[in-house]
């Protein structure tokens, strides 16, 4: 790819990668390709009887590297590897046959092989949840490879390093993760949880784009969120601490307002829509400061048993048909308690939304959609593919209410998202949004 001297315009595809190695998550063997992640009709390896392939070109295509690891998984079915284990085992396999020597391109002159890309050698080895981890994996990929193919625990430690602070989950059109993949030249990008860069997949192909404009091709100022950035400050820092080993200082992180004012309290004069900060995230004001109503001490005690009661609730929340009865009992209790744009409330808004989709429930889906708007762009930002996706599935479910001309705005919201995001080209954009854009203009 050719380096960009010149401003590069929101919504520019400024890198594309196919993966190093990538591994399809083994609970979709059956339904999806091994090679290229597409879903549908799959056919079974008859070597292995392990991986499945969706037609012989994507099969002839995975030969070349999958003799290699075939009579290992041969030798293994019917049970099941570990992805992680099976993610090791190609990187071992690959690197013994000479893929050390592979480089991934970030702009025309500058890559990346396997070697260079950050391994937290030190911060893994003295991090005793993932030595418990590597040891485990280390037993069955002994069993899977043999004593002869197995690097030492030093080297394994290396390369499982580079795949826990490089590795991507590999997402469907909907944002749902179907695998992990390795990529050389991406692997420069850098985190910040106000982004200007979003990363997509068409297949197993990772594209990343700018989603803002960008004064030049400058990798160290370009940067794609590692994490679910609707979280308070202290959960997104504890999980990139955890799983990147650094602490994040992006402008949101070091915001001392943006804290107090995820966990703001609605104002008790149910008019006002004033958010309620608590000063260092735990003293109420005295009185709103918009319309001047005191706040009362029963006002402060069921504020926090709210806010107490819903992050358990969601915390606990696995079951989805129970999880909308769970999610409706919490948004009554947060009605004129937390403000509009409360995380909790968000989230607990973004749950009800999906539960009520997957149980059918359209008006409840509707309803729930159109009130999560506000708060999903504030957290995720204007530029977000799961933005975009809301949008999207609320015009779709609008479509159903014969809702028509609310569909037609959702659905030319999602398009001004996901064109930037995902591109016109993108199977999302084309065969799915396209289609209801089509069907609600008609
Ligand atoms: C996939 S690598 C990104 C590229 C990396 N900077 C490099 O030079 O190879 C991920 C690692 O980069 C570092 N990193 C990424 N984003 C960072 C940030 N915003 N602040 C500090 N370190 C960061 C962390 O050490 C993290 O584990």
């Amino acid at each position: 790819m050719k380096p960009r001297v010149n401003k590069i315009e929101r919504g520019t595809c400024i890198l594309t990668e196919k993966p190093f190695v990538h591994v399809l998550k083994s609970r979709y063997r059956r339904e999806r390709c091994d090679h290229c992640f597409a879903s549908g009709k799959v056919l079974k390896c008859s070597g292995c009887c392990y991986v499945y392939y969706c037609n012989r070109t994507c099969q002839k295509e995975a030969w070349d590297f999958h003799k290699v690891e075939c009579p290992f998984l041969k030798k293994i079915t019917p049970r099941i590897v570990p992805d992680a284990a099976r993610i090791l085992a190609r990187i071992i396999l690959k690197l013994q046959r000479g893929g050390d020597l592979e480089k991934g391109y970030y702009t025309e002159t500058c890559y990346r092989k396997f070697r260079d890309l950050m391994s937290h050698y030190h911060e893994i080895r003295t991090d005793p949840k993932r030595v418990e981890h590597l040891e485990s994996l280390s037993v069955v990929l002994r069993e899977l490879l043999g004593d002869n193919l197995m690097p030492n625990f030093t080297e394994l430690q290396g390369i499982y390093g580079r795949v826990v602070v490089n590795g991507f989950n590999i997402l469907d059109g909907e944002m749902n993760s179907i695998g992990t993949g390795l990529y050389l030249g991406i692997s420069v990008v850098d985190h910040s949880c106000t982004p200007n860069a979003v990363a997509t997949f068409e297949g197993t192909t990772l594209y990343i784009r700018a989603i803002e404009d960008l004064p030049s091709l400058d990798w160290s100022q370009i940067f794609i969120s590692y994490v679910d950035i609707m979280q308070t400050t202290e959960d997104r820092r504890i999980d990139l601490k955890s799983q990147y080993y650094f602490l994040c200082t992006c402008s949101r992180c070091i915001d001392p307002e943006e804290s107090p004012e995820m966990e703001a309290a609605a104002c008790p004069n149910s008019n006002c829509i004033q958010p309620l900060i608590l000063k260092g995230g735990k003293e109420f004001p005295e009185s709103c400061e918009t319309c001047k109503t005191k706040i009362s001490l029963e006002f402060q005690e069921e504020y926090r048993e709210v806010t107490t009661f819903t992050k358990e609730q969601l915390a606990n929340m696995k079951d989805v048909a129970s999880d909308l009865d769970v999610c409706k009992i919490c948004l009554t209790k947060q009605k004129n308690v937390l403000h509009r744009l409360n995380l909790w409330h968000t989230k607990s808004l973004d749950l009800a939304f999906e539960s009520a989709i997957e149980m059918g429930k359209w008006q409840d889906a509707r309803s729930f959609g159109v009130n999560l708007i506000d708060g999903f762009r504030k957290y995720n930002g204007d530029f977000n593919p799961l933005l975009g996706l809301l949008y999207m599935k609320l015009g779709k479910i609008e479509l159903l209410l014969n809702q028509v001309r609310e569909a037609q705005e959702h659905l030319l919201e999602a398009s001004n998202i996901l064109r930037i995001t995902h591109g016109e080209s993108h199977s999302l954009y084309k065969t799915q949004l396209i289609p209801l854009l089509m069907q609600a203009s008609n």
